[in-house]
């Protein structure tokens, strides 16, 4: 079971669409949880996934509690990518069925989402830094993640 990439309630669709391209590119699925700052089929979403849209599994959840029955379903660790991470993602050991969940633009991710993650990992900032775009972050960490599972495509 491949590496699965999810996004809660995104704000800005750009930001997804480039997170859809990326899944496309390394053969994952992505999943959103809903509601989304933006509809299905939106412009800036299309924009930026381009046709990489064609080749990605995208998964919409109604809801947290949606998303979460899915993942234990599937067995997967919920590892949550925030900026209150106690694990730098480079001293963090992936597995190749993790889900990598990333928070929304404006707010990251409700405390109850927190609480219920297996792991919480931090890419490492300067001190005066607050974050990171939705999309840096998410490719910085799957790249590490991919490197560690031997998931890079060939
Ligand atoms: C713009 S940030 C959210 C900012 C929000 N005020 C917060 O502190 O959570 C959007 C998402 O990108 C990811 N992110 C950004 N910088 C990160 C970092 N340094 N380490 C881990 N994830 C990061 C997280 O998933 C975060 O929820």
């Amino acid at each position: 079971m491949p590496l699965a990439l999810a996004l809660y309630q995104p704000d800005i669709a750009q930001n997804a669409g480039t997170l859809a391209r990326t899944a496309a590119c390394f053969g994952l699925p992505l999943h959103i949880i809903e509601p989304a700052g933006f509809p299905v089929g939106d412009a800036g979403f299309r924009r930026a996934g381009m046709d990489y849209l064609d080749r990605v599994a995208i998964r919409r959840h109604a809801s947290f509690t949606a998303f979460e029955a899915w993942r234990r379903a599937e067995g997967r660790r919920m590892v949550l990518c925030t900026t209150r991470g106690a694990v730098p993602h480079t001293g963090f050991a992936f597995a190749d069925n993790d889900v990598l969940l990333l928070g929304r633009e404006s707010a990251g991710v409700p405390e109850e989402v927190h609480a219920l993650a297996q792991a919480r990992i931090i890419i490492p900032l300067m001190a005066d830094a607050r974050s990171l775009n939705v999309a840096i972050a998410g490719a910085i960490i799957l790249g590490e993640a991919l490197r560690q599972t031997g998931g890079f495509p060939g």
